[in-house]
């Protein structure tokens, strides 16, 4: 468990080509079991520049697990565990948009699911619950990567609109022309259910989308390949890096309570009865919703 003493705890899910974190100290790999089955991997708990930082690789190190087969309930269910207020999600995703090229990152604020073989939600039939997705990403968190990438140069866009996908093929060219004509500006396969789930657990979520190629509609670039990725994200990489080291501590400072609710998400959310609650799923909401389950 990590322990910032009232302070907020940033968890990083690493996507593709983010398998460690530059300067963490006093690490440790660590299980955490989760009622909803096993995470993509042990957890990294470690400290960045004297702020407690736990780390987790989406895909499991060696990038074993595909999108569809992540256990997204347990991976955010172990966070919380352990203790984690604010997931800062980074990952890799095409462009949908000419003004997006390779090696922009994109400071996500809305996503459209296009997912449909996952278990997206930590609720179900004993308890039931519906959470606002209105605003999905924290703006808090964001205004911190923000200030991040200015203080490093990074070439970025606050704001875009993530196509989630259901994968693990990309796109064909129809599809990835019907979602620019939505007004999508980038496109992978990992961030739902993450941050649908993330809400219901009362966390922070802000995605930072390295982009690495122009999916398939672009006619001056090639479609995308996994070779293509990779070329981007090693070049990228000490960026995705230097990012997260510099957003930690421009958290420490400020109080666990996010001003924009995103710690209050279930609130207004629960509608079950208390006496027609199944006591077996309440059991294992203890760590996601225990706040109001007490
Ligand atoms: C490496 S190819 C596609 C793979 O990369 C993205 O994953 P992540 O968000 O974890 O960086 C994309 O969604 C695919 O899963
Ligand atoms: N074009 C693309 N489609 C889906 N996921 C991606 N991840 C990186 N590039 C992608």
């Amino acid at each position: 468990m990590a322990d910032a003493g009232g302070k907020p705890v940033i968890g990083v899910i690493g996507g593709s080509g983010l398998y460690e974190i530059d300067g963490l100290t006093n690490t440790r790999w660590e299980t955490v079991e989760s009622p909803f089955g096993p995470p993509s991997d042990q957890l990294l708990f470690g400290d960045l520049d004297g702020q407690p930082m736990v780390f987790l690789p989406r895909h499991g190190r060696g990038h074993r697990v595909p999108p569809s087969g992540l256990n997204f309930r347990a991976n955010i269910d172990a966070l919380k565990r352990a203790g984690v207020t604010e997931i800062l999600s980074v990952s890799a995703v095409g462009s949908l948009n000419a003004d997006l090229p390779p090696g922009m990152f994109v400071i996500v604020d809305q996503f459209i699911d296009r997912t449909f073989a996952r278990e997206k939600s930590f609720f179900s039939e004993g308890l039931v619950a519906h959470v606002s997705m209105a605003h999905p990403t924290c703006g808090r968190l964001g205004d911190a990567v923000e200030e991040a990438c200015r203080e490093l140069e990074i070439p970025h866009q606050r704001g875009g609109t993530y196509l989630v996908m259901e994968g693990p093929q990309f796109s064909t060219r129809a599809e990835s022309e019907l979602y620019r004509a939505w007004g999508c500006d980038v496109i992978g396969m990992t961030n739902m259910p993450e941050a649908k789930l993330a809400r219901e657990a009362e966390m922070c979520y802000c995605t930072v989308a390295m982009v690495t190629d122009y999916d398939c509609w672009h006619p001056d670039h090639d479609h995308v390949t996994v070779d293509a990725i990779i070329k981007v994200l090693m070049d990228n990489a000490d960026k995705g890096r230097s990012l997260v080291k510099a957003v930690a501590p421009r958290l420490s400072d400020r109080a666990a309570a996010c001003e924009k609710g995103c710690h209050e998400a279930l609130t207004t959310a629960l509608i079950t009865h208390p006496d027609a609650r199944d006591p077996s799923l309440v059991a294992k909401l203890d760590a996601v919703a225990g706040r109001m389950l007490g």
